[in-house]
């Protein structure tokens, strides 16, 4: 892994100003976005976007505590098999997710799986389904404050394969199953009701398997401070295909939640994360 890179401005500050440098902000303090501080949570965490999903991860957990909720980052903490396991709720979209892994960063964690949703963009693919992230299309902002278009937003190469292990024997466990999992490349957009027609198409044509609004962020974040990082989402609908569900009642979404959970909670004690 190389060395945890900073955001370097194209011109320094002079000697002796007053700029504040945001590469060193709030290091072993409570962070101000997700009200945490060092010593309060464990070295990986799992990240999905909604506050309310967080205790969906504590209901795997033993000794489960309440760290702190502030704005949409609300965290909890608890055992998994002998593993110390923190759930961090991102919120939605790539600014609050750098913020997230930013800070979580400064507390302590090294490695991050996004526990997600996700629309599908290509047939077959149906609500439930896991898909398991091998790489981003960095549609969106934040990412570009940080680094050169050509930037790869990638995951971790273990982490990835580990996940599409765990969720394979996920269903393998499970006799007469209705669900299958998908490797392969996903789009992180920012801006939800922008996804139009033609996008949806480019992206398609393109092979890209699915669309959500983090992981890119996410993934460059965690490589510029030399972090580990992936991820593992329920499809939640299909933009192609017309298997549309934005219902969170549904049973095959919370299912494939679920399931990402634990796949990933088996992926964090299997590599000791
Ligand atoms: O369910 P979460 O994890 O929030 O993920 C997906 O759902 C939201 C959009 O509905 C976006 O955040 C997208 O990435
Ligand atoms: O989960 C997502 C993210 C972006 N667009 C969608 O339709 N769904």
């Amino acid at each position: 892994m190389s060395a945890p890179a900073s955001p370097s401005p194209a011109t320094p500050a002079p000697a002796g100003s007053s700029i504040v440098d945001k590469s060193a902000a709030g290091v072993g303090a409570r962070q101000y976005h997700i009200g945490i501080a060092p010593g309060e949570v464990g070295t990986v965490a799992l990240l999905p976007g909604d506050p309310f999903r967080v205790p969906f991860v504590a209901e795997f957990l033993t000794d489960v505590k309440d760290i702190a909720h502030n704005r949409e980052h609300r965290t909890m903490t608890g055992m998994y098999r002998g593993r110390l396991i923190t759930a961090t709720s991102t919120g939605m979209g790539c600014p609050s997710t750098a913020i997230a892994v930013e800070e979580l960063a400064r507390v302590g964690v090294t490695s991050f799986i996004r526990v997600g949703s996700t629309a599908a963009l290509q047939p077959g693919i149906r609500p439930g389904d896991l898909l398991v992230s091998e790489g981003s299309l960095r549609n969106d902002g934040t990412t570009a404050a940080y680094v050169h278009p050509g930037y790869p937003a990638v995951p971790d190469p273990t982490i990835t394969l580990e996940l599409a292990a765990r969720s394979r024997a996920l269903l393998a466990a499970e006799p007469g199953a209705d669900w299958a999992v998908h490797s392969g490349l996903n789009a992180s957009d920012d801006a939800f009701y922008a996804e139009t027609p033609e996008w949806i198409g480019q992206l398609n044509a393109m092979g890209i398997l699915n669309v959500e609004m983090e992981s890119s962020a996410m993934y460059v974040v965690a490589r510029l401070r030399g972090l580990r990082a992936g991820m593992i989402c329920a499809c939640s609908s299909n933009l192609v295909d017309g298997a549309s569900l934005y219902d969170e009642a549904n049973s095959r979404l919370k299912d494939g939640w679920m399931r990402s959970i634990e796949a990933a909670l088996e992926t964090a004690v299997a590599l000791e994360l």
